[in-house]
């Protein structure tokens, strides 16, 4: 038995559970635990551990079992659940993920936390700093041909990778049909998650998202990073940028002063319980 919470960051679910509850293999619990059939079902596992460089460390775990250095969505979710559950007894805190470590500030109105901003460091776009098979600088604006169709695609690292196309419209046969071959695509050497952009104006852009290791997500935080970071750069969009996904709305601001990228947005708990690690 296997105590957990349910909770999503604008649609992106998560289950959240405290490393001391359980030790075992967390990439086979999280192919079990986040089915939506036998499980209970989510895009990722979050596992809290101690940490001795920050004030706690984050695990995440796709639903696929693969390991994920970072979640942008989770890592608000993740801020909150430990808080609640008194691991970090402060409102702002450290973070250690495999992506480094991240500053987190809650914001609490009547006890209750109703956003969270993230310091989610810099983007890398760099491409021999990057998992990307491919000898030119960076990565932006490259035409690629993906089955019968060519895109203009970005390729940088907020964490996480991410593939980045803007369209003139979002459109859901695109995603399903092309995200899950651009994740897998051989250039990617180590996959890569895939954002279809659609931009609205200078401060408001709406992404739709091909998750490595999740398929299409409601949401993706480290994507909506990537996404605004690689848009500023073309020269589409300015640093502050209200981000429309399917499953609610992200702030994300580049601070170019301070190298430092800011996403705000909320996290919610869906429910709490015990799960049955030996059926299912
Ligand atoms: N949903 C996330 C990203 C989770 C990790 C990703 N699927 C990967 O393995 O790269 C977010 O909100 O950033």
């Amino acid at each position: 038995m296997i105590k957990f919470s349910k909770m999503h960051g604008v649609g992106n679910d998560f289950i959240l559970i405290d490393g001391h509850d359980y030790l075992g293999d967390y990439n086979a619990l999280a192919k079990k635990i986040c089915d939506r059939h036998f499980g209970i079902g989510a895009d990722g596992l979050m596992i809290s551990k101690e940490s001795i460089n920050a004030d706690i460390k984050m695990i995440y775990i796709n639903s696929d079992g693969s390991t994920g250095e970072m979640c942008g969505n989770g890592i608000r979710c993740f801020s909150k659940f430990v808080y609640k559950n008194r691991l970090v007894l402060k409102d702002e805190f450290s973070i250690e993920t495999l992506a480094g470590i991240k500053k987190v500030k809650l914001f609490i109105e009547d006890a209750e936390v109703v956003k969270i901003k993230v310091s989610m460091g810099e983007v890398i776009d760099e491409s021999k700093l990057i998992p990307i098979d491919y000898s030119g600088k960076t990565f932006y604006d490259k035409e690629i041909k993906i089955l019968d169709k060519t895109f203009r695609l970005s390729f940088v690292l907020s964490g996480v990778p991410h593939a980045v196309i803007f369209l003139e419209k979002l459109d859901k046969e695109i995603l399903l049909k092309y995200g899950p071959e651009i994740e897998k695509n051989e250039i990617f050497t180590n996959n890569t998650n895939v954002n279809f952009v659609e931009v609205i104006g200078r401060n408001q852009m709406k992404i739709d998202t091909w998750e490595r290791g999740a398929g299409n997500t409601l949401a993706c935080g480290t994507g909506a990073v990537a996404c605004v970071y690689v848009a500023n750069k073309l020269g589409f969009i300015d640093n502050e940028v209200n981000v429309s996904l399917p499953g609610g709305e992200l702030s994300i601001i580049l601070d170019f002063e301070n190298n430092e990228i800011y996403m705000y947005g909320p996290a919610s708990t869906i429910a709490e319980g015990v799960y049955n690690n030996t059926e299912g």
